[in-house]
């Protein structure tokens, strides 16, 4: 019989799958994007997508919420499931999905409105809250999430376009959690800020991934070594190699990964 501590040691150590990717492909017109991608992404994680420009990276995140959708000559094969069901299945809403899998930009994109309703946005058109009272405890709590309450609780209905850029960006993570996500994708979300701000947003990326299964898509290898914990090495289009973030650096099984990682290709 296991003792509490032997069961403390099985619980951190288990790990759920949160979404599954099987045999997807992506074409843009006949661009073939993503090659029949097939991978397990965990739960309470961070996973990074890297590769050379062009590998396919942002292509396959946007699988994840459908934002591919909205191109018209992108069309989407296979299987991606969370937590179990297929989010292309023909009865899924992408506005419903889309507040259940949040995305943060490259770019910080907070909307022309104050810092409160940036944040309120998603709550109200998903009907979140049925009392300003909610409503102001849910924009605290998404806030705090963001690491960002501290510097604008006194200013909620300043513009969060006035905000300073790595500000912005919490903002948007922030706006992004509101509507309580699962999942969180991330696509290049420090590729606009300065160190210090790109610091602050990887500590918070690594606090988010204890309640949340975070994506990122990361240009930076060491970004990826620092917040990550399974990395995933895109190439043409194919998924080359998928695995521990420490083995993927130090010990990669494809030629074409050390190469990468090596700086030899990209
Ligand atoms: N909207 C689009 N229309 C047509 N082709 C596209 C579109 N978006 C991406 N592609 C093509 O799909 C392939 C993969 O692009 P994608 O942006 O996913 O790569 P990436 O690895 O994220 O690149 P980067 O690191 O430069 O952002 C490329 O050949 C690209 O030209």
């Amino acid at each position: 019989m296991l003792d509490s501590n032997h069961m403390d040691v099985k619980m951190q150590t288990e790990t759920t799958t949160k979404i599954s990717a099987k045999d997807v492909q992506v074409h843009y017109g006949d661009t073939h994007a993503i090659k029949d991608v097939n991978v397990e992404i965990e739960d309470k994680a961070v996973t990074a997508f890297i590769g050379p420009s062009g590998c396919g990276k942002s292509t396959f995140l946007r699988c994840i919420n459908r934002m591919n959708d909205t191109i018209d000559i992108c069309r989407v094969s296979g299987d991606i499931l969370i937590d179990g069901e297929d989010i292309y299945d023909r009865r899924v809403d992408p506005v419903q999905l889309r507040a259940k899998v949040g995305m943060v930009f490259q770019k910080p994109n907070p909307f022309p409105k104050s810092i409160y309703d940036n944040v309120a946005y998603g709550p109200r058109i998903h009907g979140l809250s049925n009392s300003k009272a909610e409503m102001d405890e849910i924009v605290e709590r998404a806030l705090r999430r963001g690491a960002i309450w501290d510097e604008v609780k006194d200013r909620l209905d300043a513009p969060g376009t006035g905000l300073s850029g790595g500000q912005q960006q919490r903002l948007c993570i922030a706006r992004a959690v509101a509507t309580e996500p699962q999942v969180l994708l991330m696509d290049e979300p420090c590729s606009a800020l300065d160190p210090i701000a790109t610091a602050q947003v990887e500590e918070l990326i690594h606090d988010l991934s204890k309640n949340y299964c975070v994506v990122i898509v990361t240009h930076s290898m060491q970004q990826a070594a620092r917040v990550s914990q399974k990395t995933a090495f895109f190439h043409l289009g194919n998924l080359v190699e998928f695995g521990d973030t420490d083995k993927i650096f130090t010990n990669p099984e494809d030629p074409r990964t050390e190469s990468y990682i090596s700086g030899r290709i990209g």
